[in-house]
């Protein structure tokens, strides 16, 4: 039967590919043929042939069958649709509707209704999904899915064939090229559900170390992007990665799923759009601010200006100002000596026309008001002009009557009335522009960083001397861009610049950044695992908090994912040893189920015969065709040195120091704090000795972060004693050469 079916597959793909080859010739004869230069037809036909190219490598990964009025009826999908006459698909798109119909059937009893909204919506009856595994254009392996219609009505039988060793085959592979690849084919049904929600509300995606965060999170764009073609555009969705080497990482996956438009940040790069007058790019990281606080040197984190409780704290002072300015209001008043009268502008009005207008923005609010106050004064001018005039024209006709026309005596007096009058319009005029350069000044004015700089000084969080705010603007730091957005976005109003946000590492920011991004956009996908959260203080340790305080349990759903693709069996067993002698509240890793070397660990007697024993490592993880090799070490400090005398040794190996940095050498000497999200093939830690790895969350979750980065190996050392995170772990017995003391 396998073989048969097999056969059978070969068949319709070698007709499909043939098919394929069809439509691209006809596509260039229609190049050819078009001599009349339409420009749409060339561009249009150049970029189907170029898509088709492409999905002529791999047309497909996998068939549904429905049954429907009793007609059967077949789609296969794959990475991009084909269409034969530009408009009848014989591959569809994973992201279509039939796309969804694939991932979403399970088994059962084959009724599905895809509803992706916008009236898009249908009932289909599944028989059969087949996954295929197609290699050069043969068909190699297949799994297949039944419903229980077509198991009992038209016999289809499961296959046995486990699809599964395909995806074990693909994440056992060891010299992978690209850094992230794309899990389009081998998608997981937890994960899929995640890629495929709807856009109108935020998700959580709580993932334990390799459970495909990052992966989900570029295939979803791609995903929004097409099921949502008419509403949006890739500058509509962001993606927000936690470093410059994070977003290299993941953009090497970008052009496959087609998503390499979307605009990708930093925390830091974002907040330019919004705080355009501040030297952003001066500001320290914060992975460099922690860099110094695992090193040991003493820092001077504060932490509150990254807590939910100063946003509540800067929403009270913002009240507190605001009503301290409707307290200062002043009635506009001018004396007009014409009339010998008070004229007035009463506070009372002025506060009535601002209560109006509380619709606005603060900082709307006050140009549009100090606007109504100007007006009422230039109409008032311009009355008392009109009063002026008719003043001076009573005058003339009254005195000059009776006094003939002709003769110097008339035209004198005339223009002296004239000069007095002429005086008169010019009094007023600067008497009232003057009164209102004088209301206008004393009128408070609303500025992101004169109010911020008020409120770290009430805070007490502010010790600087300096008085301008261009000099208190130098003062500032990473933690102050939240606060600044947040203000900004306050008086300025909010505009969700953001159809969708996706944001990787979500646990690393704080709850004010992620309340910031929620103002920028109409919905997120933040995902994250609390157990890798390495800004302690600061990150996200509990989900639930951010829920009800960042999202008000509105519009917001939690996702747990506990299985891990990434490591083998013995590298998450490590991990979740940690986690456990840790205490820490980590959800426990599933590991998918590969097989693989115990955890290597090796207790190092002489420092010199370490080095010795790390290139040893190397070169025979090397030879075992182990590509991307890292030595993870504790802290930066420790890693600039070893890389100093292992360089000598072994040149070709990258120090990996900053988080912008390029890496383009297989084998690097990163800090443990640095390697967030990123993969390799295997991990060298040089000493997880009890020293380095305390029992304390941080240390914990550096040594975790640092194990779960390997795909298939890891190899520990040590110095004196085995850290206690560890406790529990085998050690293999090696069997240590004895030293020759015979001379002695
Ligand atoms: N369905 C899948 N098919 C094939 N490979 C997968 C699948 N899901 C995840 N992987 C692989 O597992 C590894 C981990 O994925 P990814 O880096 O996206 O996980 P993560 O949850 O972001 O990890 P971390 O939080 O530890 O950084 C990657 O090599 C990815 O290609």
């Amino acid at each position: 039967m396998k073989k048969e079916i097999i056969n059978q597959e070969q068949n319709i793909l070698d007709k499909t590919v043939s098919e394929i080859d069809g439509i691209i010739k006809s596509l260039g004869d229609e190049l050819k043929n078009n001599t009349t230069k339409d420009v749409l037809l060339e561009r249009t036909n150049r970029r189907f042939i170029n898509d088709y190219l492409d999905a002529r490598k791999n047309p497909y990964f996998g068939r549904i069958d429905t049954y429907e009025d009793g007609k059967r009826e077949t789609f296969y999908i794959g990475y991009t649709s084909v269409a034969k006459d530009k408009n009848q698909d014989i591959i569809y798109s994973w992201k279509s509707s039939v796309g969804d119909l694939f991932a979403q059937f399970h088994g059962g009893d084959g009724n599905i209704v895809i509803d992706r909204g916008q009236k898009e919506k249908y009932d289909f009856n599944v028989l059969l999904k087949r996954s295929l595994l197609i290699e050069k254009l043969k068909v190699k392996k297949y799994s297949d899915t039944v419903s229980e219609q077509a198991r009992e009505e038209l016999g289809t039988e499961e296959d046995s064939v486990l699809f599964d060793d395909f995806l074990m085959d693909i994440l056992d592979g060891r010299n992978n090229e690209t850094q992230l690849k794309d899990i389009v084919m081998t998608i997981q049904k937890e994960q899929n559900e995640i890629i495929r929600l709807s856009i109108d509300n935020s998700i959580i995606v709580q993932g334990v170390a390799g459970s495909g965060k990052s992966s989900i999170a570029l295939t979803r764009i791609s995903y929004l992007l097409t099921r949502y073609k008419e509403k949006l555009t890739p500058a509509d969705i962001g993606i927000l990665a936690p470093n410059e080497m994070f977003i290299s990482y993941i953009q090497s996956v970008m052009p496959t799923l087609e998503i390499e438009d979307i605009p990708q940040f930093t925390f830091k790069t974002l907040s330019k759009s919004i705080l355009k007058n501040l030297d952003i790019d001066s500001l320290t990281d914060p992975i460099n601010s922690l860099s110094g606080l695992i090193n040991g040197d003493p820092a001077d984190i504060n932490n509150f200006k990254s807590s939910f409780e100063f946003k509540t704290k800067i929403d009270l002072y913002l009240e507190e100002f605001k009503n301290q300015f409707v307290h200062n209001i002043k009635e506009f008043r001018y004396f007009d000596t014409i009339s010998n009268t008070e004229i007035i502008l009463s506070r009372d009005q002025i506060i009535n026309r601002y209560e109006d207008l509380s619709y606005l923005s603060l900082v709307k609010r006050n140009q549009e008001i100090l606007r109504y106050i100007e007006k009422w004064v230039d109409s008032l001018l311009q009355s008392k002009q009109e009063e002026l005039k008719k003043e001076f024209e009573t005058v003339t006709n009254t005195m000059f009557n009776g006094i003939p026309k002709t003769g110097s005596l008339r035209k004198q007096a005339y223009e002296s009335i004239e000069k007095v009058y002429s005086y008169r319009q010019k009094q007023l005029r600067d008497e009232l522009n003057q009164k209102w350069k004088e209301y206008k000044s004393s009128w408070e004015t609303f500025d992101v960083y004169s109010l911020y700089k008020r409120i770290l000084i009430l805070e007490n969080l502010y010790h600087g001397k300096v008085t301008t705010v261009t000099a208190f603007k130098k003062h500032l730091e990473y933690d102050d861009l939240a606060p600044l957005m947040y203000l900004e976005i306050l008086l300025n109003g909010e505009s969700k610049q953001y159809q969708h946000l996706v944001v990787d590492e979500s646990q690393d920011l704080s709850p004010f950044q992620i309340f910031v991004l929620k103002l920028l956009s109409k919905s997120m996908t933040l995902l994250g695992d609390v157990t890798q959260n390495i800004y302690v203080e600061k990150g996200i340790n509990d989900w639930s908090y951010l829920i009800e305080n960042v999202f008000f349990n509105d519009k917001v759903r939690l996702i747990e994912i506990n299985t891990s693709y990434r490591s083998t069996n013995p590298i998450m067993e490590g991990a979740n040893l940690i986690a456990r002698n840790a205490n820490l509240n980590a959800p426990k890793i599933i590991p998918i189920g590969r097989k693989g070397d115990k955890i290597a660990i090796e207790k190092i007697y002489d420092p010199i015969r370490l080095l010795e024993n790390i290139i040893e490592t190397i070169k025979s993880l090397q030879k075992q065709g182990f590509k991307k090799i890292a030595v993870v070490h504790k802290d930066l400090r420790k890693s600039v040195s070893l890389h100093e005398r292992l360089v000598k040794q072994f040149s070709s190996i990258q120090l990996v120091t900053n988080s912008n940095q390029i890496v383009n050498k297989d084998v690097i000497i990163i800090p443990s704090f640095l390697t967030k999200g990123l993969e390799f093939d295997a991990v060298i830690i040089p000493n997880a000795s009890d020293r380095n790895y305390g029992e304390n969350e941080l240390d914990a979750k550096l040594l975790f972060v640092s194990l779960t980065r390997a795909q298939h190996y890891v190899k520990l050392f040590y110095h004196q004693e085995l850290t206690t995170l560890l406790n529990g772990i085998e050690i293999p017995k090696v069997e240590r050469e004895e030293e020759d003391y015979s001379f002695l």
